[in-house]
Formats: C-alpha cells, sequence, structure tokens
C-alpha cells in the first residue's frame, strides 16, 4: 500500500539553498525511496513568481514521489498541518559580514514564524531553523511559540559537524563514513567548536591516529569556524548545496533515526555542560525515529571547557540582543 506524504513546509522557496534542497527532498533524499512527500513553499510576495518557476521545474522532474506543491506567501497556511518545517527563508551575508549581522534583518522573520507554528502546526512537528543567526533565530522562533514543544524546534550545526568530518577524515586517511563521535559545540559562528576529543575512525581515538595536538587548535578548528566565509569569498555567494545536504542529514537522522551514531544539533539546553537553559546552542546527540537523545555525561577537559565557554558567551550576547524583540 502507498504510504501517507509527509507534509514539508519550506521558507525561502526561491532561494539559491532551496534551489538544492528541494529537488533532493523531491527525490527522495529525505525520507527514502518508499515514502511520498508533500510541498508548502513559503517565500515573500515578491518573490511568488520566482517560485512559481522553481515549481514548474520540479514538475518537469517528474519526480514520483512528489504528490502535491502549494505556494504561498502566508506562514499560517505554509505551517498547516506539515510533519516537518525547514526555515531558511532569510537574507544571507555578503562578504565582510559576519552570520550575527544578519540579526537585525532577519529576527522578526522568526518572530512572525514562530506566532503561526504556534497557531497552526501539529505539536509534533518537527522544525530545523536554516537561516542565521541560525541558532538565535531558533531561540527567537521558540520564544514567540510558546505553545509549541521546544525540543521540536533545532537549529542547523550539522554543516560544521559534516565539514568537520570531511577535514578529520582526510588528515587521517580514512572514509568519512568511519568517523563516529565528533562533535561541534555550540554557535554556528566563528566560536563555534569542532572537538575531536571523542572521535574515533574504525574504533579507534582519532587524536591518536592523527597525533598532531597543533593542526587540531591551530587549523582544524579554525578552518571550520571560517569555513563559511571562505565559501563566500570564493563564489561570491554563501554555501547552497553544502548547506541544503546538511540540512537533509540533519533532519534525516532526527525523523528516521541516526542508527547510534553521535549527531550535532543545535538544541535548547536543558542545563547540562553548564550552558543556560533555553539557549539553542550545538551539542552531541543521537536520534531515533522521531525522538533525540541527549548525550549529557561527557567528561569535559580544560581545553574544551574554555572553548564552551566562550561560544557560550556569544550565544548569550545574542540572546540579550534579542530581549527587547521579544517583549
Ligand atoms: N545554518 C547554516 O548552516 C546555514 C545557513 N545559511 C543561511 O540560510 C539563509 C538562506 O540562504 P540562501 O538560500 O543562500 O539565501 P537567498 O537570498 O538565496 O534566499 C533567501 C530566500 O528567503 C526568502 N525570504 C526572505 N524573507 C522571508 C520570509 N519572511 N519568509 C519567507 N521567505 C523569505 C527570500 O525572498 C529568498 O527567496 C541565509 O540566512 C543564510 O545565511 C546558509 C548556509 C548555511
Ligand atoms: O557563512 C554563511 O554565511 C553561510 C553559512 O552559514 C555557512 O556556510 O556556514
Amino acid at each position: 500500500m502507498t504510504k501517507a506524504p509527509l507534509r514539508i513546509a519550506v521558507s525561502g522557496a526561491a532561494g539559491q539553498i532551496c534551489y538544492s534542497l528541494l529537488f533532493r527532498i523531491a527525490a527522495g533524499d529525505l525520507f527514502g525511496a518508499d515514502r511520498p512527500v508533500a510541498l508548502h513553499l513559503l517565500d515573500l510576495p515578491q518573490a511568488q513568481n520566482a517560485v512559481r518557476g522553481v515549481v514548474m521545474e520540479l514538475e518537469d522532474c517528474a519526480f514520483p514521489l512528489l504528490s502535491d506543491v502549494a505556494v504561498t506567501d502566508d506562514p499560517n497556511a505554509a505551517f498547516r498541518d506539515v510533519d516537518a518545517a525547514l526555515l531558511v527563508g532569510s537574507r544571507p551575508r555578503s562578504k565582510g559580514m559576519e552570520r550575527r549581522d544578519l540579526l537585525s534583518a532577519n529576527a522578526e522573520i522568526f518572530k512572525t514564524q514562530g506566532a503561526a507554528l504556534d497557531a497552526n502546526a501539529k505539536r509534533e512537528a518537527k522544525v530545523l531553523v536554516v537561516g542565521n543567526p541560525a541558532n538565535t533565530n531558533a531561540f527567537i522562533l521558540a520564544e514567540s511559540a510558546p505553545n509549541f514543544p521546544r525540543d521540536n524546534i533545532a537549529s542547523m550545526i550539522r554543516l560544521d559537524h559534516n565539514r568537520a568530518q570531511g577535514q578529520l577524515a582526510a588528515k587521517a586517511g580514512v572514509g568519512v563514513g568511519e568517523i563516529e563521535k565528533l562533535v561541534v559545540w555550540g554557535n554556528h559562528s566563528p566560536t563555534m567548536f569542532a572537538d575531536w576529543t571523542f572521535a574515533t575512525a574504525n574504533g579507534r581515538p582519532l587524536n591518536e591516529t592523527i597525533s598532531d595536538e597543533a593542526w587540531y587548535r591551530e587549523t582544524l578548528i579554525p578552518k571550520v569556524a571560517q569555513r563559511g566565509s571562505a565559501i563566500i569569498e570564493a563564489r561570491d555567494a554563501s554555501s547552497a548545496a553544502s548547506a541544503a545536504n546538511a540540512a537533509i542529514d540533519h533532519l534525516r537522522d532526527w525523523m528516521l533515526g541516526s542508527d547510534g551514531r553521535w549527531v550535532s544539533m543545535g538544541l535548547s539546553s536543558i542545563g547540562a555542560y553548564g550552558i543556560p537553559e533555553g539557549l539553542y546552542c550545538g551539542v552531541p546527540a543521537t536520534c531515533t525515529a522521531g525522538s533525540i537523545e541527549r548525550i549529557e555525561d561527557l567528561k569535559i577537559d580544560e581545553f574544551q571547557r574554555r572553548m564552551i565557554d566562550r561560544t557560550v558567551a556569544e550565544l548569550v550576547e545574542e540572546r540579550d540582543a534579542v530581549r527587547a524583540l521579544l517583549a
């Protein structure tokens, strides 16, 4: 029997990330080759024509799994009855900007969409915030949706996790799939902390395999943290296909399960690791079909403590900067 389609809202449908993301979802990369999907595409009124062009292209792909596409500029309509939402729609940064510089441009979007989510979405819908600054936008969304479960909102740090995984695999001379127990902590910003302390490749500690602490501290950590800027310098536009891929990885693992593998997710803190409650912070987790299990009992050394404290301090600053908007 054919399964019922999963309904997915995607905002920023006319933008560059969605030009990759929507086609991969429709091809079955998110929920597998036996699960139909229906898309609710959200974008601004002035982008509706461009979205219609994207819809024509989706039609022209004749994806067997794509059961329905709705287009709207109304977040209330977009979030009605969805099983998941990918909140991509917001301004990207350009050369010379940091992601936090987008806060004033993008914060209001997540306040409005939080209210719409609260009013319309199923309580079990899973919501991933991609638009930058993603952690603080997720915080604004959650604060603006007081009756929507906070744990069903996450911010995306998976791109950073994937970036670190790629760099570590190349350095260690192993396949990316062999790397486990990697964590990217904190804010999706230059203060993020790509942490190899617990990571293994084929069961062997990665820091023993690579055995180069200076490379880890002086090359890996800053390279992962600055990768978004390096891509903007090279492309004159921010990452798009890799961001779409990370969004798919994050949501697929969340909804279908991570099979025991650790993943990094921006989750609302419950106070573990000294992270203030309610901040959306990159932390390690595993997932089983729709639920997230935070990994809370890791022993943190002095270097990790310093790196986590630095990125958490920035999240606190961002949270305090948006208090007036939420009042
Ligand atoms: N968390 C992460 O790892 C990453 C986040 N990003 C962020 O994703 C966001 C989108 O990036 P791109 O697709 O490259 O940007 P883009 O400029 O190509 O597309 C953004 C789209 O969002 C739409 N939009 C703006 N306000 C909206 C609203 N209120 N409701 C619905 N749609 C709205 C715009 O009309 C546009 O179509 C940016 O904030 C970017 O910084 C990008 C890469 C990675
Ligand atoms: O750097 C940016 O502005 C886009 C982004 O978040 C990334 O590529 O990590």
